[in-house]
């Protein structure tokens, strides 16, 4: 036997006769500096958010959620460094659960002790792999107002997000929602991925036609091509025939990086998203190159025309040239644009629509409720949308508005972190917290979205559970109560106008348009829900058959 076996032989023996509790807080201990030696890059030093928080935060939720009397649970808590709604070993991280007044917290601490920024600086280093240096974190500390604010400017902002909204030109996607072809050429962008299938061709002798699709990548991929044009433009989409799917398969990668997990381990997704990364930043560096000639008034490379480029793109531009960053860090703090913007919104969609048509005379109730806010136009033998009243759904239809509450109730969990800048004492019941400067408070919004004291049934899909009847006027209205999916106070999601419009428009204007059936017929079968915090992803593909809807008698404008 080596003296390396006997040390371990020996070490195995003594653990054995140790009692219960010591041997749990042996084996966490272990874990923990395992996971802090195998991830080493990571710091609590710097302003960046410790590697472990995550799952530290996903450890916290489901000790809370089980019986609350556990041994892991017993030991985390008699460890936790502070009482009440604080839950977290070190200072270094806090997670606060049953805070009650985080809205308040974030919105008065803001531009004081609580920031976001260096939540954003620690992105460019796990996402992007850029290393740290002191003249990164003074471009990122410059450069963050000019960065935030025409964003918020123009999709936190009703006349902004409505504008927006018009150029992405729903009404002409929505009626070529599926190209009723099997020749790639003459298939939209959105259908590339879904495996579409032509059951029955469309003609013009008034027949209808059906498509069979995979509704998570039809949608996702639809949704994507709806917002991507409003802030970069068509350029940037119409040059990367492989944008798209490579969003998604990076999207696969982000929680791996954000938990500092190293780009070499022998993962196929680790492979493929590092991969798709690459093309991503290059795709958006030429872009950013592009940009820039356009702004200078130089010859622009390939050509290319950029007419329909968005301020948001030219000022962030502007800013980040003025604060001499490089095309490359250019390219990643765009693609965090590109990502904010798409990654939450398309899965969402996606679960959107899969509850509206799964959901027992759903359709036929909301296409009443939407009808006087979607025009349709007639020509040959079928009916398009005209135009799509984007006030007027927000401000009529409840139904609609609790649906897409109720679905972010399910298919979504935010979580809000914060970057402690100064120290600051938080009153949390009868406790007193004094939280030190260069530490982290996170906030899991999604932990009491399925609670059934809140929420009864929790796990079934009820669309009219967030309608409330209002005291003065006696009508029914979608509330948010407690729910928070766009996380709280001051910064909380700066596209969240944009982004209820968008989930209103689609889902309004592919109702009004479609039939959406399971493939094979029979009954509707929701798929498992992976993932999260943030936007879940279904555990299979749904097939699907799509067909142009049919109307009885629903007169024209
Ligand atoms: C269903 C759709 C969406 C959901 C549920 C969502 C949710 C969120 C949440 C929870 C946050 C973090 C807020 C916090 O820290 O308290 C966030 C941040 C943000 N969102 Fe959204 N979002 C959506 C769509 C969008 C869209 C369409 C845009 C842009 C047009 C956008 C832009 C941003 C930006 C720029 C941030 C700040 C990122 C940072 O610097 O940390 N979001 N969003």
């Amino acid at each position: 036997m080596s003296l390396g076996d006997s040390i371990i032989q020996r070490a195995l023996i003594m653990y054995h006769k140790l009692s219960t509790v010591t041997k749990a807080t042996v084996a966490i201990s272990i874990a923990l500096i395992l996971y802090r030696l195998l991830f080493r890059h990571e710091s609590t030093r710097r302003k960046e958010l410790p590697a472990w928080g995550p799952v530290e935060m996903a450890l916290v939720m489901s000790l809370l959620d089980g019986p609350r009397n556990g041994i892991v649970y017993r030991i985390f808590f008699a460890l936790r460094r502070y009482g009440g709604s604080f839950y977290g070993i070190s200072s270094a991280n806090q997670t606060l659960i049953g805070y009650e007044d985080v809205d308040r917290l974030f919105s008065s601490q803001m531009n004081h002790a609580l920031s976001i920024e260096w939540h954003g600086y620690g992105l460019f280093l796990r996402f992007f792999g850029f290393p740290d240096t002191p003249a990164l974190r003074k471009k990122v500390e410059t450069t963050f107002k000019p960065w935030h604010s025409p964003v918020e400017r123009v999709f936190n902002n009703e006349a902004g997000a409505a504008a927006a909204f018009e150029r992405g030109n729903l009404p002409k996607m929505v009626s070529k929602f599926v190209s009723f072809s099997m020749e790639k050429e003459k298939m939209k962008r959105w259908e590339l991925r879904a495996d579409t299938k032509v059951i029955k061709p469309e003609d013009n002798s008034g027949e209808e036609g059906a498509v069979e699709a995979n509704l998570s990548a039809l949608i996702m991929d639809f949704g994507a091509c709806f917002t991507i044009p409003p802030i970069f433009g068509h350029d940037l989409l119409d040059r990367n025939p492989h944008l798209l799917e490579d969003i998604w398969k990076f999207d696969h990668v982000v929680p791996l990086l954000f938990i500092n997990m190293p780009t070499w381990v022998p993962l196929k997704v680790m492979k493929e998203g590092i991969e798709a990364r690459k093309r991503l930043l290059d795709g958006v560096e030429s872009f950013s190159r592009r940009v820039t000639q356009l702004q200078l008034g130089e010859k622009i490379d390939d050509g290319a025309d950029l007419s329909d480029v968005s301020d948001v793109v030219l000022e962030r531009n502007t800013a980040l040239k003025r604060n001499e960053w490089s095309y490359k860090e250019r390219a990643a703090s765009e693609l965090l644009v590109l990502f904010a913007s798409n990654t939450n919104t398309q899965p969402v969609l996606f679960w959107l629509v899969l509850y509206i048509y799964s959901t027992p005379g759903l359709v036929d109730t909301l296409r009443e409720e939407v009808a006087p806010f979607v025009t349709l136009t007639s020509s040959a033998n079928r009916k398009d949308i005209n135009a799509i009243d984007t006030s007027g759904l927000s401000r009529e239809c409840q139904l609609l508005k609790s649906v897409i509450l109720e679905t972010l109730r399910l298919a979504f969990g935010a979580v809000s972190t914060r970057f402690v800048k100064s120290p600051i004492t938080v009153q949390d019941g009868k406790h007193t917290h004094k939280l030190h400067p260069g530490t982290f408070l996170s906030v899991p919004h999604s932990f009491s979205q399925r609670d059934p004291s809140m929420y009864p049934d929790p796990d079934k899909f009820v669309p009219d559970r967030f309608l409330e009847t209002d005291p003065s006027s006696g009508k029914l209205v979608a509330k948010y109560g407690k729910l928070r999916p766009w996380g709280a106070g001051a910064s909380m999601c700066r596209g969240r106008l944009f982004a209820e419009k968008e989930l209103m428009a689609i889902g309004a204007a592919l109702v009004m348009l479609w039939d959406i059936s399971p493939a094979g017929g029979g009954e509707w079968k929701i798929p498992e829900m992976l993932g999260g915090p943030g936007p879940v992803k279904p555990k299979e593909e749904v097939r699907v058959v799509i067909r142009r809807r049919v109307f009885d008698g629903v007169p024209l404008e």
